[in-house]
């Protein structure tokens, strides 16, 4: 049974992890790198509450208990009495192997483990920890409180048990489920990434600018948003290093990640994180494209 879930990354997907986990009745450990980070991650779960309650879709008392289940860390071995522990930090295999080191150092033996990694073998980072059987991919959508999906992924030593512990743990917090098999970016961003490459090649070409590219893809083929405004919303660097796993992964050059894609990641212009990307958000007002 889990009563008790620690996350590590408290960006957008941890954040909305713990969110989802809260208003579930589970207590919830999240932490990051500084306890600045943590009280962040904790702004955005108070924020989106905020916005659920507004909508009616969730009472002021639940929101004051859901956030009641939620401490901060700025340390792992603070998530060491955790029944699963769900590891959403950057988009990096190095970051993400040392934090499994760390965590398998303190972490309580029966304890399962997750990555909500976007692309990385969940073989490869099962076979860093102390317990590749109790190890698992759990790819939450962004933004999380509202998506349904979640993607699970097992590695080559994942048991049946520790699979319906997972299933059991997503049907909790209300998600639908997809198996995708332990292949590069499994089953959404195999597909998806591909298309916002494309979109930023079509940038790169001068086929189109940003509005027309993102306008042409809302109306033409009633996506919710333009491929450009959702890589600003994923995140560029998170975008690149799932076209570089991609392109790594499965040989195929089609996979090339765009040269201007690259080229915003250097400039540290990351999308809706950092202020700027394919649009500038640093003004009042709404957005503005940058090229
Ligand atoms: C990269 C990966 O590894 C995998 C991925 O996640 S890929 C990304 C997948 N995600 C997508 O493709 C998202 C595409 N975009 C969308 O679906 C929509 O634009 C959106 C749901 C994000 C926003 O929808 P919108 O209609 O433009 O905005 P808005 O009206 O403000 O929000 C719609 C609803 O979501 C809610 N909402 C939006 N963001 C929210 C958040 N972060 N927390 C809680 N609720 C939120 C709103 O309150 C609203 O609720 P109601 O339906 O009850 O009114
Ligand atoms: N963005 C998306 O749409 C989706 C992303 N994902 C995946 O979820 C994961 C997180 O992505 P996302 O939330 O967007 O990224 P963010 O950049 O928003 O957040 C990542 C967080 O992890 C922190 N971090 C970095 N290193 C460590 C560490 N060693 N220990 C603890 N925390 C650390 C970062 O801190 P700092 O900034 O200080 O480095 C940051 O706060 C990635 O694997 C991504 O691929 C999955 C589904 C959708």
């Amino acid at each position: 049974m889990v009563d008790k879930v620690g996350i590590i990354g408290a960006g957008q997907m941890g954040s909305g992890i713990a969110h989802v986990a809260a208003v579930a009745g589970l207590e919830v450990v999240l932490s990051d790198v500084t306890m600045d980070r943590a009280k962040a991650g904790l702004e955005t779960i108070d924020q989106n509450l905020g916005r659920q309650v507004a909508k009616g879709k969730l009472s002021p008392e639940d929101m004051k208990a859901a956030l009641g289940r939620i401490a901060l860390a700025d340390n792992i071995p603070a998530l060491s009495d955790c029944d699963l522990v769900i590891e959403a930090a950057t988009e990096n295999e190095q970051v993400k192997v040392s934090i499994f080191k760390e965590l398998c150092k303190t972490l309580k033996k029966d304890a399962l483990i997750a990555s909500n990694t976007s692309s990385i073998s969940i073989t490869r980072l099962a076979a860093t920890t102390d317990r590749p059987e109790h190890f698992m991919g759990v790819h939450f959508m962004n933004p999380v409180p509202v998506m349904k999906l979640v993607e699970l992924i097992r590695g080559i030593a994942t048991t049946d048990e520790t699979f319906e512990r997972f299933k059991t743990f997503c049907d909790r917090l209300d998600k639908t489920t997809a198996v995708s098999e332990d292949f590069p970016a499994f089953i959404v961003n195999r597909i998806l990434l591909p298309m916002i490459n494309e979109a930023i090649y079509t940038l790169y070409e001068g086929v189109g600018n940003v509005e027309a590219i993102d306008t042409a893809m809302k109306l033409g083929a009633n996506h919710p948003m333009g491929p450009l405004q959702l890589a600003d919303f994923i995140g560029l660097d998170t975008c690149l290093s799932i076209m570089q796993v991609l392109y790594e992964g499965l040989a195929d050059s089609k996979y090339r990640p765009c040269p201007l894609l690259v080229k915003y990641v250097e400039a540290g212009w990351l999308g809706r994180k950092s202020g700027r990307g394919f649009y500038d958000y640093r003004g009042e007002g709404e957005p503005t494209p940058t090229r």
